[in-house]
């Protein structure tokens, strides 16, 4: 049996699976690396913990005693969009990488709104973020020009890992879309977008397709890992890209949500001319040719974890979780707005802040959790709204991530979503994907399309509450009405941060 591996470069960690040629998994290993936060807003890792967690987690998995490594064919990678790495002349790091949670990049999204006016939308198809890249490369140029003199060319934290891999410079397009470089519908680095911002061509790596072969290992890699020198790497993809494919979703009609340390909500798009106005963002899929629309909510996984480390330091989420199935809809009163890092959709703000609402002395520590869950929820819920606002249909709902795994999150889903939301055996995000592409890279399958319906296994389908629903509906209501009424407040608050 022939085996193939979708690293999955995660934001709290990298994580790596083993796949059989039936899509079951035979083994999976993870390694953890530090954030870093110097200032308020700034999010920073060291690039090269990348390589060694992922060189560690492949180390684990092919010393696994049922794993036979020559057979492993081929490896892909999925990963955190957007983040910096900068690299000189002899191919290093030249600072920590700036991630897609850092949000010090405000001025230098006006600016790049001012300088590229309308084509900032009719070539990127995106909006000026602080998350995006294009303003980190221009915050380094602003206020580290040592750094910025230095650099020569910029990768995302994937291809910088697989360029430690194998020598080979590369990014592929459904990452490149997040940088603000790309022209989305061409599919090329924009030469507009470059001379606009004085930054080279050569700036740019070669953009291949998430399925395309760049290479081998080299053999200190392959050294490193027990893996064949001989395995074929894959470009790999956008985390969320990844996570669309692992969940099956390659034609228009589903709808994907994703609750990691972010949360998206994510729809197909075959057409590159779909236009939703900059309100969400629009990336080239990990199919070829192929686009998704998504909203992001920035602490959606997040804020539940931030909750547990603050209120229930060493418990498990279940631990935390117990007895949150027994509270109503609405948690007596309590509403959570999940903005502890700023916001993007619908509100494209780094200043916001998170509040809780209502809380009221017969509130427990679980009326909290609930409220934090439910307050994630309604967050992801503006990104269905907006779908189905510009005439998508929103019925089925494929959940992934850590967010999946509490059947009561699922139900609450299924009731604030109004839609069917479905769940997958052996939920694994975007490490699936990845290993899909690897799969379908090393022509395993035809097309990516028959691979999923090897790979992808429904599970159980949570049906709303007609009940539930109608109460979501209300509160959906004031919740929305929260970020108005707290904007002000946050804006005075942010000398005191
Ligand atoms: N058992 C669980 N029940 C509910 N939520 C969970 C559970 N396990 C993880 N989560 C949520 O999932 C998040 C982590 O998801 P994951 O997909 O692993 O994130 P990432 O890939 O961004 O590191 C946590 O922050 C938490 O909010
Ligand atoms: O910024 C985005 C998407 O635009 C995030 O989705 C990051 O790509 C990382 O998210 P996690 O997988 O760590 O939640």
């Amino acid at each position: 049996m022939s085996y193939v591996i979708g690293i999955d470069l995660g934001t709290s960690a990298v994580k790596a699976l083993l796949l059989d040629k039936n899509g079951a998994i035979v083994a999976e290993a993870s390694k953890s690396y530090p954030l870093f936060h110097e200032h308020s807003g700034w999010s920073e890792q060291r690039p090269d913990d990348w390589v060694d967690g992922t060189i560690a987690a492949l180390r684990e998995l092919t010393s696994q005693p049922n794993v036979n490594a020559d057979a492993i064919e081929g490896i892909s990678f999925s990963g955190q969009m957007h983040g910096l790495v900068l690299l000189d002349e002899a191919g290093n790091p030249v600072r920590n990488a700036i991630l897609w949670n850092d949000t010090r990049t405000t001025a230098q999204c006006r600016e790049i709104e001012f300088t590229l006016g309308e084509q900032l939308l009719s070539i990127t198809r995106n909006p000026a973020l602080e998350g995006f890249t294009l303003p980190k490369i221009l915050w380094v140029k602003q206020h580290e020009p040592e750094n910025f003199e230095k650099s020569k060319l910029f990768l995302l934290p994937k291809d910088y890992v697989r360029y430690r891999l194998t020598g080979e410079l590369h990014m592929d397009y459904s990452d490149a879309a997040g940088t603000l470089l790309l022209d989305v519908a061409g599919k090329s680095w924009s030469a507009s977008v470059l001379e606009a911002f004085g930054l080279p061509a050569s700036f740019c790596p070669p953009l291949v397709e998430s399925h395309g072969l760049v290479g081998t290992l080299l053999p200190q890699s392959a050294d490193d890992t027990g893996l064949p020198a001989s395995t074929k790497v894959f470009a790999g993809g956008a985390d969320n890209a990844c996570g669309a494919i692992g969940a099956g979703i390659l034609e228009e009609g589903l709808t994907m949500c994703s609750i990691g340390t972010s949360g998206v909500i994510l729809s197909y798009e075959k057409n590159s001319a779909s236009d939703f106005g900059g309100k969400v963002h629009f990336f080239n899929h990990g199919k070829e040719d192929a686009f998704y629309a998504m909203g992001v909510t920035l602490a959606a996984g997040y804020s539940l974890s931030w909750f547990k480390n603050t209120f229930a330091k060493g418990e498990s989420y279940d631990e935390l979780l117990s007895g949150i199935e027994a509270i109503k809809p609405g948690s007596n009163g309590l509403l959570f707005t999940p903005y502890l890092v700023g916001e993007r959709t619908p509100h494209a703000d780094s200043v916001i802040r998170a509040s809780f609402i209502g809380v009221d002395g017969s509130h427990e520590r679980k009326h909290f959790a609930r409220a934090v869950m439910e307050g994630i929820t309604f967050s992801l819920n503006e990104s269905v709204d907006m779908f189905r606002k510009a005439g998508k249909t929103v019925d089925r709902v494929i959940s992934i991530g850590g967010g999946a795994q509490n059947p009561v999150w699922l139900q609450m889903q299924a009731d604030i979503f109004n839609a069917n939301v479905i769940a997958l055996e052996n939920e694994q995000g975007p490490g699936l994907g990845a290993a899909m592409l690897a799969a379908y890279g090393c022509g395993w399958f035809d097309s990516l399309d028959a691979c999923a319906s090897q790979f992808v296994k429904h599970a159980a389908v949570y049906e709303p509450n007609e009940a539930a629903v109608e109460q979501y509906a209300g509160l959906f209501a004031i919740y929305q009405q929260v970020y108005a009424q707290t904007q002000g407040l946050n804006e005075s608050l942010k000398a005191y941060r």
